[in-house]
């Protein structure tokens, strides 16, 4: 089987123009192993990988470090104390590109306090008339790029769940799994949600405003437990509970998708999604991020790395969070980072879940939007200018 997936590795470096040089003949085989080795394997498990190969080939080059790998900037050196080869290909991009990973995200179309420009966050809200053209559009768009989402992921809102349907009405792939997730929600907007942003800016002033919009760390003011907006006085999140028995399953989370912030709940009163929501509650990014980033690393990247396409619809705020983690955003850049609604922005991902650069991205993002761009920028700015 390892050489079985050695031989597929080489097979696929060569077919994108690799090159190998020994410092004497190798037997083939080995060249494979290199390649496994180096390309196919994600870099945290190098190390593992060179002690197997060290253990299982040790009689062969009768010397403890037969497989010295350094890694140049064009190219991958690998060492016996025998030979030394050098591989060479034209592009490591275009090696890391042959086995990439497709991630399509897209934040929700419009939605009716988008339209009337208020504070949302996890009020479940609808998408206005506008919103749904805009994502029937980016279903158009996605199939016409050839992508066909095998799995899919959105939030616990409908905005977001109607988006998902929409494109993947128009992509006719209705029958695909999807899961349904709060941690992909948008971020919580405290004592903001239902609030005017305009008028919150004439109130408390543009630059608090901002702060509370897209600081990295400031959330905005909290609600409690007296609050319709708190997590733990929604409804019909309380009934999951009790008939999922207070677990998780199809409905929407992972059993292992635990939140940084809160606990899962033991009763079936005063819950969100099944979990226990502290009694003050509000979200800055960067507590939107500890809780995206967790649930996309245990329960979407693993179905990326199976080779299937993955689509995400969600929110502007639970994607700004996941783009920073995905394109290694930092603080400062990601508060002039505003994601367009129904948008779709399309990711080519290597093992390791890092983009793999396209053209045409627009930084600090390495994933590319679909449709046409002039457009696509007026809408990031209809989005920044929403608190002028
Ligand atoms: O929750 C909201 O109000 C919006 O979906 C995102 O708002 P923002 O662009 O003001 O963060």
């Amino acid at each position: 089987m390892f050489a079985a997936a050695a031989r597929a590795a080489l097979t696929n470096a060569y077919r994108n123009g690799a090159r190998v040089r020994a410092a004497a003949p190798i037997p083939k085989k080995f060249v494979f192993l290199f390649f496994c080795f180096s390309i196919d394997t994600p870099v945290a498990h190098r190390e593992r990988t060179s002690i197997f190969l060290r253990r299982r080939f040790a009689s062969r080059f009768s010397h403890p470090d037969a497989f010295v790998v350094s890694r140049r900037p064009d190219a991958f050196v690998f060492s016996s104390f025998r030979l030394s080869v050098v591989v060479t290909p034209p592009s490591l991009a275009a090696l890391r590109a042959a086995d990439k990973h497709t991630l399509v995200l897209v934040r929700h179309g419009e939605s009716m306090w988008n339209l009337e420009n208020k504070f949302t966050g996890w009020v479940d809200v609808p998408l206005s008339p506008k919103g749904h053209e805009e994502v029937i559009e980016a279903g158009r768009l996605i199939k016409d790029a050839g992508l066909l989402p095998d799995v899919a992921f959105t939030s616990l809102q409908k905005r977001a769940i109607r988006t998902l349907w929409h494109v993947l009405e128009e992509t006719d792939r209705m029958w695909i799994p999807v899961t349904k997730a709060w941690q992909l929600n948008e971020r919580h907007y405290g004592a903001l949600q239902g609030l005017d942003k305009q008028e919150t800016v004439d109130r408390y002033g543009k630059d608090q405003v901002l702060i509370w919009r897209r600081s990295y760390d400031v959330p905005p003011p909290v609600v409690d437990r007296s609050s319709e907006h708190h997590p733990g006085n929604d409804p019909r999140e309380g009934k999951w509970t009790e008939w999922m028995g207070g677990g998780g399953g199809e409905r929407g989370y992972g059993e292992d998708a635990r939140p940084l912030t809160c606990a899962r709940a033991t009763t079936a009163t005063a819950t969100y999604a099944g979990f226990d929501f502290p009694d003050e509650w509000t979200e800055s990014l960067k507590t939107t991020l500890e809780r995206v980033a967790p649930y996309f690393e245990e329960n979407i990247a693993p179905v990326l790395r199976s080779g299937k396409t993955v689509i995400i619809a969600a929110h502007g705020n639970s994607l700004r969070a996941l783009v920073k983690g995905l394109d290694g955003i930092g603080e400062d850049v990601i508060a002039e980072l505003n994601i367009p609604t129904g948008t779709p922005l399309v990711y080519e991902l290597d093992d390791d879940m890092r983009p793999i650069p396209q053209d045409g991205s627009f930084a600090p993002l390495n994933g590319r939007y679909l449709g046409d761009q002039d457009a696509i920028r007026a809408r990031i700015e209809g989005v920044k200018n929403q608190t002028k």
